[in-house]
């Protein structure tokens, strides 16, 4: 299982430049959190500070019973070997082959022999979908198959805990879809606990089940994604409608006159081209593609919610009751369309096999999710293997890395 991130009174400042303050929240155990926020809050110095990349002034950061904050260097290396994290630009080598970049945290920190790191290299780059591509520099392919390699590497190491800054960053809305699918896959698959900055709202609407934001060097709240989306709180109401009259200015806070005058425009009736949608309309959680195992953090995230739920705003409460609600139904009808095409493929003396067609209209090296990325094979429901996908691809131009 995922280990639990627990943050209490965090502080982070820059010389005199305070990011945020008092920060506190507790990343829950395998589940999927998010963390969103105006532009320049802090959310990457956040992640930083989380790995101990970058030290708070003040404040704990413990994962599994230790404090990184104040732990030996000794201590903090092998923390570190708890996460992945995909950083906003892939972080990757540009002199390195993609093959090389996702073989690095597996040369640098295990003692594996090559042909166990080409076989987990491999296994992860069809995981990704980039299955034909592990020969090209960074350079040569485009932002959306960087930012996958990039997820392939944070994921060698079989992470407890994945950090993932703003994933959607470059990436067109259909392969955000796709990324998005692909990290509520991997929590079913391994229980890892999640956090994921972004900017986008679809993701916030449908992939964590807690979304926390920071503001004004605060954190504003931190629950389940029902309550932020059904919060009535001026920040939260604007950063989800992409509005330009409220508390979020373009860079500073905006000062009491402009905010008046915004005011004094909306009582007119000229809006700040913000969306009309309705957010406490909520949208059912995405759930694992068929065949992957269920999530194992959908009941303890239901235990923990429904203890919290009395102190909760009622309009929260009732829409986490309605999509607990929907949900249930997505996953009934999900798992009997399963069965459906299990006694099809049966009946047409396919086996299980349906799923792990990677297709014929597969295209290696092509920033296309390939059939293999997009649907993954059937699997016993109570697998517990660790993204073994069943899928790993031998390279087919018969080099040996
Ligand atoms: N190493 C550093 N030294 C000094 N200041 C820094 C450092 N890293 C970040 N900052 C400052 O911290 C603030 C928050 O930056 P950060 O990148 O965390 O914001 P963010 O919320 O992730 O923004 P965005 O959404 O635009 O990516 C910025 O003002 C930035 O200039």
């Amino acid at each position: 299982m995922g280990v639990e991130v627990s943050v209490e009174g965090l502080t982070k400042s820059f010389g005199s430049q305070n990011i945020w303050r008092d920060v506190t929240m507790t990343l829950p155990a395998g589940e999927v959190s998010a963390l969103l926020g105006p532009s320049g809050t802090g959310k990457s110095v956040f992640l930083k500070t989380l790995i101990g990349l970058l030290h708070p002034e003040q404040g704990s950061v413990i994962i599994d019973g230790t404090d990184i904050t104040q732990c030996s260097a000794k201590e903090l290396y092998e923390i570190r070997k708890l996460f992945g994290v995909l950083f906003q630009d892939g972080a990757l080598f540009g002199s390195m082959s993609l093959y090389d970049n996702i073989a690095f945290p597996l040369r640098e920190h295990t003692k594996k022999k090559e042909d166990e790191v080409r076989d987990i290299v491999m296994e992860k780059i069809d995981l990704v979908g980039l299955a034909g591509a592990e020969d090209k520099l960074p350079g040569e392919i485009s932002g959306g198959m960087r930012k996958r390699a990039g997820l392939a590497r944070a994921l060698v190491l079989d992470p407890q805990i994945i950090l993932c800054d703003e994933p959607d960053s470059g990436l067109d809305p259909v392969r955000t879809a796709y990324i998005s699918q692909l990290l509520i896959d991997i929590n079913a698959q391994i229980d890892a606990t999640i956090l994921i900055v972004t900017h986008n709202i679809n993701i916030a609407r449908t992939i964590p089940d807690n979304i926390g934001m920071l503001f004004r060097k605060e954190l504003v709240m931190f629950g389940p994604r029902e309550q932020l989306l059904t919060s009535e709180q001026p920040v939260v109401k604007q950063f989800l409608s992409g509005d330009r009259f409220g508390p979020i200015g373009m860079s500073e806070e905006k000062d009491e006159a402009v905010q008046k005058q915004e005011e004094a425009m909306q009582a007119a009736g000229i809006g700040g081209g913000g969306t009309k949608d309705d957010f406490s309309e909520i949208i059912p959680q995405v759930q694992p593609n068929p065949g992957m195992p269920e999530r194992k953090a959908i009941k303890r995230h239901r235990e923990r919610v429904h203890n919290m739920l009395p102190d909760l705003p009622p309009n929260a409460q009732d829409a986490i009751r309605r999509s607990m609600a929907e949900e249930d139904r997505m996953r009934d009808e999900m798992a009997a369309h399963v069965d459906e095409q299990q006694t099809v493929a049966v009946g047409a003396g396919q086996g299980s096999g349906e799923w792990t067609s990677a297709g014929g209209d597969d295209y290696p090296g092509s920033d296309a999710p390939t059939q293999s990325w997009a649907t993954p094979p059937a699997a016993d429901s109570t697998t517990t293997q660790p993204i073994d996908t069943g899928r790993h691809q031998q390279p087919t131009d018969g080099r040996s890395h």
